[in-house]
């Protein structure tokens, strides 16, 4: 009782102190009747009380802060087993300070500690994995683990996206979405992605500035406006699809790893969760637009249609009776607008960041190599024949083999997504040694599988050509180790189309432009954003590239 009237005091003191209370304000307006429970303390034994639970709970605040930070440690010890990591966290925040300005060369040295690493950050505890066989099997293990996105995202995405199923409701709604990529639809999008880089080029011609620029945001640009007519085809009027190509920045900087997670005005979150309403709205319209026009059986002229026409096909093929029910059931399914929406959302999402990544790159790796960028002309003067205006087919994409080999070893030298954040939902023996924690992220991370040396010779050059060398050579043998796009349930659906893109855009590009890239100190070093870019933008000059004369052998023409 006694200590309960002493808490009691204690609080009081220290609640009335900044509130300005005194004892005349406290006595009862009654006259004295009320029961005052201050008239029960001993007054004269009151200051030492006082002082004496102050020093209380000074000490049991203490002692509280101390067994968090100890308790914190341990489990950090507990949990970091013998793998390499710091040996303490940085109490509460761990390494916090790191993701604020992520850099290569800090992630390089847990890649480079070994195959498995850890670190923590806010008490989430994280495991890295750098090599390929543990990098392989946390992507190929959905058991254990899954995808995670930062806090924001599904707020950004709208909780209901896609993106975020797991198991078998995930791999039923991806069966759903192959029909978008298939060779036929892939011939169709061919068509629109041409037309809409020659206006890009068009415009980089048109920069009357004297000097090289940094041009990574026109690469984005270019990305852009291809994905969204793509995927949207003109249901999109010019103004908009503008608007909504400005706006996804907003969304891209918002799932940065580190960001504040609350939606108040003003914050990154706010922005993006705004610029995904204004989306959303566009993607809605497409999709019900579509479904009018392809329900009268006019032609298909972008994803949305090709893939809303798949499914008024499979309702018919069903009618028939011929598939199985397994198809029948994934293809029949009637997506929403809503969801449609929500696809071609996470696509753009998906697509615009990475792709700009790989362009800027490629661009920067060619002006950087004018002997392979020869090599690549030549070949492409052979496809092209004598009019290089002429619009490009699918078969001539495939048959583009050193442009392409160009394309995945520009991508394999800088992979644009270097890692991706997944997270354990049980104890996940990783491999013998070591289990991960059920709770923890887990990070499988690219670039060592992608410069390691046993696999790719001289890792650090350039050099398109082995992936020439036939099945045989090492590249080609391991293929495991080619980890751009991922592994496993959740590797990239857009691969065909992203590899197809940049190949056409270089192509093209090739016979129609010069470029000059100004190389400074910042170009070989790598900015950390979700993806990677040079430091300095990639800056770059272009001019226009004579046209060949008729009948111009293609290495001459190439030298020219
Ligand atoms: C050079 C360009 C691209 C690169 C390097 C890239 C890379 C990746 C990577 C590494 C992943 C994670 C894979 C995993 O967890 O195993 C991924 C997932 C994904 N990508 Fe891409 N991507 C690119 C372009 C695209 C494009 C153009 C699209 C859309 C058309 C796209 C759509 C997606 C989607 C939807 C996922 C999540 C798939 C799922 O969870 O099932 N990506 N991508």
């Amino acid at each position: 009782m006694a200590s309960t009237l002493q808490s009691i005091r204690a609080s009081a003191s220290m609640i009335s102190a900044p509130f300005g209370f005194n004892q005349s304000r406290l006595a009862p307006a009654d006259g004295g009747k009320s029961f005052d429970l201050l008239s029960l303390v001993d007054y004269a034994s009151l200051p030492s009380l006082k002082d004496a639970d102050t020093k209380t709970i000074l000490f049991a605040v203490l002692a509280i802060i101390i067994t968090g930070l100890v308790s914190e440690q341990v489990l950090y010890w507990k949990k970091k087993g013998g793998l390499p990591g710091p040996k303490w966290t940085i109490p509460i925040i761990g390494k916090f300070a790191d993701s604020l300005n992520p850099s290569l060369e800090k992630y390089q040295e847990g890649w480079n500690s070994g195959p498995l690493s850890v670190a923590s950050v806010f008490n989430i505890f994280i495991v890295i994995a750098s090599s390929t066989e543990h990098t392989r099997r946390i992507l190929n293990s959905p058991v254990y683990a899954e995808p995670c996105l930062v806090a924001s995202a599904k707020k950004v995405l709208c909780h209901d996206n896609w993106v975020f199923l797991n198991g078998k409701a995930h791999v039923d709604y991806r069966k759903g979405l192959n029909t978008l990529f298939t060779r036929k639809a892939l011939g169709i999008y061919l068509g629109i992605q041409e037309k809409i880089y020659r206006q890009h080029f068009d415009l980089w011609l048109a920069d009357n500035n004297p000097k090289p620029q940094p041009y990574m945001m026109q690469f984005r640009d270019l990305n852009m406006e291809t994905s969204l007519r793509v995927f949207c085809g003109n249901y999109i009027p010019e103004e908009a699809a503008k608007e909504v190509s400005d706006n996804y920045w907003l969304i891209t900087v918002a799932l940065e790893l580190v960001n504040f997670p609350f939606a108040f005005p003003g914050t990154k979150v706010y922005n993006a969760i705004k610029a995904r309403k204004t989306a959303m709205k566009w993607f809605e319209l497409t999709a019900r637009e579509s479904k009018k026009r392809m329900a009268e059986g006019q032609e298909v002229t972008c994803l949305t249609d090709a893939w809303i026409k798949a499914m008024i096909d499979a309702r018919q093929q069903n009618e028939n009776a011929d598939l199985e029910a397994e198809s029948r059931k994934v293809l029949v399914r009637d997506f929403s607008d809503r969801e449609i929406g929500m696809v071609l959302l996470s696509f753009l999402f998906a697509s615009q960041d990475a792709m700009s990544s790989g362009l800027t790159y490629l661009f920067q790796h060619m002006a950087d190599h004018p002997e392979i960028l020869r090599k690549v002309r030549e070949e492409q003067y052979r496809i092209r024949g004598d009019d290089i205006n002429a619009s490009l087919s699918l078969d001539q994409v495939d048959s583009m083999e050193y442009t392409r080999a160009v394309v995945k070893e520009s991508l394999r030298l800088k992979p644009p997504v270097i890692m991706v954040p997944y997270e354990t939902r049980k104890a996940f023996p990783i491999d013998k040694n070591y289990t991960v924690p059920k709770g923890s992220m887990v990070i499988p991370s690219f670039w060592n599988s992608l410069h390691d040396a046993s696999v790719y010779p001289e890792p650090d050059s350039f050099k398109p050509e082995r992936w020439l060398e036939g099945p045989q050579s090492l590249a080609e043998l391991n293929p495991k180790n080619y980890l751009v796009f991922g592994s496993g349930p959740h590797n990239c659906i857009g691969q065909q189309y992203a590899n197809m893109h940049l190949t056409a855009v270089l192509g093209t590009a090739s016979v129609l432009m010069n470029w000059e890239h100004e190389v400074t100190p910042l170009s070989e070093k790598v900015k950390v954003i979700a993806t990677i870019f040079p430091k300095d933008g990639a800056r770059m000059k272009f001019y226009p590239r004579a046209v060949p004369a008729p009948g111009t052998a293609p290495e001459v023409a190439a030298s020219a």
